[in-house]
């Protein structure tokens, strides 16, 4: 936790600064994209990109480049595109590239491994490549100066991509749907700063310290974290597939049967997280349905909030992600005011609402689903704190 506090003050600090220079329009999810680029570059590689302070890292720029290459390749609306043997030339060569910015962060932590320097490094942080090679090295018969084996490093370097990918995607894009959401709706906005002053108190320049130094205190958030869950009900980042078989049989609620072999099955979130046989008022933010006690109407069925998804292959990040959105929302709710500004940037616009439950910031496809148009918003200092911060 305390490399996400360091990255979120950074964070906190250039929002305070648009927050003290004016009221123009700007969009957010690039500055939470940044934000999360630079901490799973950590948490992944152990390296800083320094996408926030220096500008965007040619690693984070190569990722972001091939999310949009695949994504404009496999548009189902765009049939003659997906011809275009130009674009998949680039998917491929820029993939490769992306494969060579990988291999360079596991080729410096390999050296940093086997430096005397690493060991005291090694205490402190491991990132998900250090203990790969951790354990890599530590196999039978294998000595910290042999090179790093063909194999393993094409199969260690596409599980770093994914992990790269799925780290930074989509709690960037539940941190702009928390923005969006918690200040349309005033009452839950004061319950939440209210949870706030009680657990770290009316000071909130010391707020970013109290979870560094003891990120338990993240674990007495309760409405936080419902209001964390309403948000990704409504606005989901990701879903889930699986390959159907002969020996899966779904079963609908009337006893209707569905084959899936010869499938592929998507738990789609939107929908299910919409959906009016299994949430009671499914269109309304109420965070409260995730502290009621089982029997009340607003009590979510089993199952039915699956942002994450359920079994073996669930989000292997999702206790992480949990502790970054509460300590995002922790430095920045009683701070700040945010106002979205759809109807002015999107302004005369003719887009048939209908089909996304008339949601202006509706979900659109970026890698994982994102609010569109990056949300575009003004800041201000919320003065919910007289006194603090040159307020
Ligand atoms: C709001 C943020 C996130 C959401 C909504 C989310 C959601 C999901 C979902 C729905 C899956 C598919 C699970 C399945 O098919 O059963 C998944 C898989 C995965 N997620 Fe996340 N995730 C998030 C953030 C993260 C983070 C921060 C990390 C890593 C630090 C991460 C790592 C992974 C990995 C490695 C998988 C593949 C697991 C496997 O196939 O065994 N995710 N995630």
């Amino acid at each position: 936790m305390p490399i996400v506090v360091e990255q979120l003050v950074i964070l906190r600090d250039k929002l305070r600064r648009k927050a003290q220079a004016g009221r123009d329009i700007f969009h957010l999810e690039p500055l939470t994209l940044s934000l999360m680029n630079d901490i799973i570059g950590r948490v992944v590689f152990n390296a800083e990109l320094g996408n926030q302070t220096a500008g965007s890292h040619p690693l984070s720029e190569t990722m972001i480049r091939q999310l949009g290459l695949k994504f404009a390749i496999n548009d189902v609306m765009d049939n003659l595109g997906q011809l275009n043997p130009f674009r998949k030339f680039s998917t491929w060569n820029n993939g490769r590239i992306l494969d060579n910015h990988v291999r360079d962060q596991i080729n410096k932590r390999v050296t940093a491994f086997r430096s005397a320097k690493v060991q005291e490094e090694r205490d402190a942080f491991k990132s998900i490549l250090d203990q790969a090679l951790e354990t890599y090295y530590s196999e039978l018969g294998r000595r910290g100066s042999d090179p790093v084996d063909g194999n393993f490093m094409k199969m260690l370097c596409s599980q770093l991509r994914l992990f790269f990918f799925a780290g930074y995607d989509s709690t960037s894009a539940a941190m702009v749907a928390c923005c969006y959401l918690i200040w349309k709706h005033p009452e839950v906005l004061a319950k939440l700063r209210e949870e706030h002053d009680k657990v770290f108190g009316r000071n909130l320049a010391a707020c970013a310290d109290m979870i560094a130094e003891n990120p338990a205190v993240l674990n007495s958030l309760p409405y936080t974290t419902a209001v964390i869950k309403e948000t990704m009900r409504l606005f989901p980042p990701a879903s889930g597939i699986r390959v159907g078989c002969a020996d899966l049989v779904l079963k609908g609620q009337d006893g209707t049967e569905y084959p899936t072999e010869g499938f592929l099955v998507q738990m789609n979130h939107f929908s299910i997280h919409r959906n009016p046989e299994v949430w009671a008022r499914p269109r309304e933010f109420l965070p409260e349905r995730f502290l009621v006690v089982p029997g009340h109407e607003l009590c979510p069925a089993k199952g039915a909030w699956r942002i994450f998804e359920y079994g073996t292959r669930n989000c292997t990040g999702q206790a992480f992600v949990m502790k970054e959105l509460r300590a995002f929302l922790a430095l920045l709710a009683r701070e700040f005011d945010f106002q979205d500004c759809y109807d002015e940037v999107f302004a005369g616009e003719k887009v048939d609402l209908t089909n996304v439950d008339y949601e202006k910031a509706y979900l659109v496809e970026a890698g994982s689903a994102h609010p569109r148009g990056m949300f575009p918003c003004r800041i201000s200092l919320s003065g919910y704190v007289p006194g603090e911060l040159g307020i």
